[in-house]
């Protein structure tokens, strides 16, 4: 048994299109390649790990005695969000996707109760770029107060709101509000998410790390609960906890960056625990997919390979890493959206001194079951262990 397995998400790192991509209109995205396309991309890391040996990727060559284990995974449930990917990679399908209102924005009905119960009018209300509809609404929502609601391509309601003129505990309090007004079941969003803001005018509007998102809380228990009901410990850093609605997680802290994230999982390594860390690092998609900057995304994949070793020095003999993603976010994509592509998965332990190839895998719930089948605990419905690729228990 591993005693401590490390998890860490890079939201939205696809490898390439997924075989149901066509019906995504994601045909041909690849997230890590067509970075690798666009810059010199160096991450002698990873290289070393074997994501190279995953797929093409331009200057990451395959080597012949990669470090760990890899392969990449299919997504099985219908859809391309952050919520769907993580709550699969623990064993949860969505099976019915959540409602979208990317093209119609939401309903007057909706959008009249949370005017109401929140005492302000809302400005917005349609499917737009979070950096782009501060540009566009931010000096008309300082003057009046009026909140800026907007949607995506995911089933998401967000309100942007500028940190000086609505203080952060009530921008919060009025997406509680939001939370549960979109409880219902015909407007039941997957996420309502706060997208707080600072900046004197719409040349310098920047979101702060404020941002907080309302999740539902799975529909299910998820590996989450198998392992921390078994007594485990489940350490959620950055949005984890978020995601998963604090279910199953026995303690969590939030991140304000990737580096960040990689400091406090470095930080983790360093005491002792048994059971799961599980990190997302979200800067990847938020900051460089949706923003359609592959040169910034290839950056931080080489940041993040430059601080990995930083980690992988404080990991033991009996510890498991596991590198993976939830979705694509293709940044040379039309449109500002996720995209429905495979994700890597590499699976390192000190343990052995070479990896090799595994089978494709066919769901990312196989990443929760072989979580829960190492602690022996119960299993997920969904997914399959990979431990017998890895050298066994
Ligand atoms: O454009 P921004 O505000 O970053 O929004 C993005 O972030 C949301 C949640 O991850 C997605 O729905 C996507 O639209
Ligand atoms: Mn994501
Ligand atoms: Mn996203």
């Amino acid at each position: 048994m591993y005693n401590r397995i490390f998890l860490i998400i890079l939201d939205s790192l696809g490898i390439g299109e997924a075989p149901d991509a066509k019906a995504y209109n994601d045909e041909g995205a690849n997230t890590l390649g067509h970075i690798a396309e666009f810059m010199n991309l160096n991450i002698p890391n990873l290289q070393g790990f074997g994501l190279g040996n995953i797929a093409p990727i331009k200057n990451v060559e395959p080597v012949d005695t990669p470090k760990a284990f890899f392969t990449k995974m299919q997504e099985a449930s219908l859809g391309k969000d952050t919520m769907t990917g993580h709550w699969e990679l623990m064993g949860l399908y969505i099976t019915k996707p959540f409602q979208t209102f990317t093209e119609t924005g939401f309903p007057k009905a909706l959008i009249d109760e949370l005017e109401k119960k929140t005492g302000r009018k809302i400005i917005g209300n349609v499917s737009a770029s979070g950096t782009e509809i501060i540009k566009e609404l931010g000096e008309q929502h300082m003057k009046t107060g009026d909140i800026i609601v907007y949607t995506s391509a995911d089933s998401v309601l967000q309100i942007a709101m500028h940190e000086d003129i609505i203080p952060i505990e009530e921008q919060y309090r009025i997406c509680e509000i939001a939370r549960e007004i979109t409880m219902k079941p015909e407007w039941k969003v997957g996420r309502v998410i706060a997208r707080p803001f600072k900046g004197k005018n719409k040349k310098d509007f920047a979101r702060t790390s404020n941002r907080h998102d309302y999740a539902l809380k799975p529909s299910e228990k998820t590996t989450l609960n198998f392992l921390s009901e078994a007594g485990y410990d489940v350490i959620a850093l950055g949005k984890i906890n978020d995601i998963f609605d604090g279910y199953g997680i026995t303690e969590y802290s939030k991140t304000v960056s990737n580096d960040d994230g990689m400091r406090q999982v470095t930080k983790t390594a360093k005491r002792e625990f048994t059971g799961l860390c599980f990190l997302n690092l979200v800067d990847f998609d938020a900051l460089y997919g949706h923003r359609r900057d592959p040169l910034g995304y290839g950056k931080a994949i080489e940041k993040f390979d430059e601080q990995l070793p930083k980690l992988i020095k404080e990991l033991k003999e009996d510890d498991l890493l596991i590198l993976t993603a939830d979705h694509g976010n293709d940044p040379t994509a039309p449109g500002t959206d996720h995209t429905r592509e495979y994700v890597p998965l590499l699976v390192y332990s000190k343990k052995y001194l070479v990896g090799n190839k595994m089978p494709i895998l066919k769901t990312f719930a196989d990443v929760g079951y072989t979580i829960a089948d190492n602690f022996g605990t119960e299993k997920p419905k969904n997914g399959s262990s990979f431990l017998k690729h890895i050298g066994g228990k």
